[in-house]
């Protein structure tokens, strides 16, 4: 459909539910406070020279370890239906694994869980988003095939622990992400950088984690607890540079290797990676000499294991790339690597807005792309949007932010008006952060965190005002102005 902001206002559909989500790392702080053990974000950002491009760490961040109680407050002046944040595993069993249990740890996610429940605010609880215990790093990380039974024993606790309150669960935030950018390349923790071999590796024991987590859940704690649990998946729209069928062929490869690596093996009817990215691989490896696929298989249980491991799919998603596929990719990717494998060209177009991060542009029909494919693809699974947002320098007059939010809502809205199960919406994020590498320079936040005052003042944005209204009304209204007067008054 046309996304034009000159729509009258439109309705999101009844029970529709809007959040706000950050992480662990990014927003708590008190990285060693209390009895939490080490990360490794805590490893690579106390590393010299800093990797971080500010230099910064997340050792203080937005303190919601210590601001968690007013944070709430501020959530319910927002009328937040749910509060998607994430636990720290260190912060729990400072090991790693359960045989130590940090009782003050589980005080903080059992406060912040009881205020948010007593504020009517639904809590959702992303299990892993990224900060591996350091002991289970030196054991191999995601390298290692224990990690199933590590993140299923963590699991354990937390169902344990926080499953009578919590509803809503997601085992794993953006698996490519933790794979690609953390095993294949430096891109974040534990950098890694072997790609082409250690992301693949990464990617089936993180399925086979998740699929063991959801079975634990499915079998020993839903039929008690009545929650659902799922994955939250990244996925970045890529789109044909041209019209030619290398071009086609091209985007369609980026898809499946983007985000039909994780999404195709749980919600496709046959499971297993998907075709492309098997083939490509396997084509790639034999050309380079290795004596198999550097993708490893899934056997035929396992494939079963982890179809179907569920109930929704989370949607992170927030640009998109024009994709096209020609000679001057000769030379370009190291070889092997992964994006040797795909084998495709990833492009912004110049006019697309431009965040302050430098992969994000806002292009609202590449998010209607998204959930229109995933529709089709994957029979119309119900799916939650547990990452949509716009970075920006800073300022409170974010016109830039409202601009994007409601232009990706409204995307939103057409595919749900043309069949989408979509139960809701969360904006990233709540309060500025810890962007990993790029450290506090690019701000996220509805709400803007002053990281000079040591009380670490929160303020609302613009978009924070226009994002309360859409709630408050259960509609976007493209017209409705925020005085900046309004904003800027202390
Ligand atoms: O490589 S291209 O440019 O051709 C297209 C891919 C762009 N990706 C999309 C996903 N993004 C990670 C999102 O990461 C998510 O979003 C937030 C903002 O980054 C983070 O703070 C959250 O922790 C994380 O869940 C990394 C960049």
């Amino acid at each position: 459909g046309v996304h034009s902001l000159q729509k009258p206002v439109r309705k999101f559909p009844e029970g529709f539910k809007f959040g706000a989500a950050t992480a662990a790392y990014q927003v708590e702080g008190a990285w060693n406070e209390d009895g939490k053990g080490p990360s490794i974000w805590d490893d690579l950002t106390h590393t010299h020279p800093s990797p971080i491009s500010d230099g910064s760490t997340g050792d203080v961040a937005a303190d919601t370890y210590h601001l968690w109680k007013s944070d709430v407050e501020l959530m319910k002046q927002l009328g937040l239906d749910f509060y998607r944040f994430s636990i720290s595993w260190s912060r729990i069993l400072p090991t790693g694994f359960a045989d130590q249990i940090n009782q003050k740890g589980i005080d903080y996610y059992d406060n912040l869980i009881t205020e948010l429940l007593k504020n009517k605010i639904e809590p959702m609880v992303t299990l892993y988003h990224w900060d591996l215990p350091s002991s289970l790093q030196k054991l191999g990380g995601l390298a290692n095939p224990l990690i199933v039974e590590w993140f299923e024993q963590y699991a354990r606790v937390v169902f344990d622990k926080f499953g009578d309150k919590v509803k809503y669960w997601i085992t794993i935030n953006e698996p490519k992400q933790i794979c690609y950018e953390g095993y294949g390349s430096t891109a974040k923790a534990p950098q890694l950088n072997m790609t082409g071999i250690a992301e693949y590796i990464c990617a089936k024991n993180v399925l086979l984690s998740h699929a063991k987590v959801y079975h634990l859940y499915d079998e020993n704690y839903r039929y008690k607890q009545n929650g659902q649990i799922g994955i939250s998946v990244s996925c970045t729209w890529y789109e044909p540079a041209s019209d030619t069928i290398e071009d086609h062929q091209a985007a369609e490869d980026a898809r499946q290797f983007d985000w039909g690596q994780y999404i195709h093996p749980i919600f496709s009817k046959t499971g297993d990676f998907p075709l492309s990215l098997k083939n490509n691989v396997r084509l790639r490896s034999k050309e380079q000499g290795f004596l198999r696929s550097r993708l490893p298989v899934l056997s035929s249980e396992e494939i079963v294991y982890i179809r179907g491991s569920s109930d929704f799919l989370g949607i992170n998603s927030y640009t998109t790339k024009l994709t096209y596929r020609d000679a001057s990719l000769e030379g370009m990717y190291p070889v092997p690597s992964y994006m040797d494998d795909m084998s495709a060209v990833m492009v912004k177009d110049a006019s697309w807005p431009q965040a302050q991060s430098s992969w994000l542009q806002s292009v609202p029909w590449g998010f209607y792309k998204i959930l229109t494919q995933v529709r089709y693809l994957y029979d119309n699974p119900a799916v939650w949007i547990t990452e949509n947002g716009w970075s920006t320098s800073g300022g409170l007059i974010d016109n830039d932010r409202v601009k994007y939010y409601r232009t990706y809502l409204s995307a939103l809205l057409d595919a749900v008006e043309e069949g989408s199960n979509i139960k809701g919406y969360t904006a990233w994020s709540l309060f500025d952060n810890f962007e990993w590498m790029s450290g506090y320079a690019d701000k996220f936040g509805i709400f803007e965190v002053d990281f000079k005052d040591p009380k670490r003042k929160r303020t609302p944005r613009k978009s924070a005002h226009v994002y309360k209204e859409i709630i408050r009304s259960r509609s976007l209204d493209m017209n409705y102005e925020v005085d900046d007067k309004t904003v800027l008054a202390p």
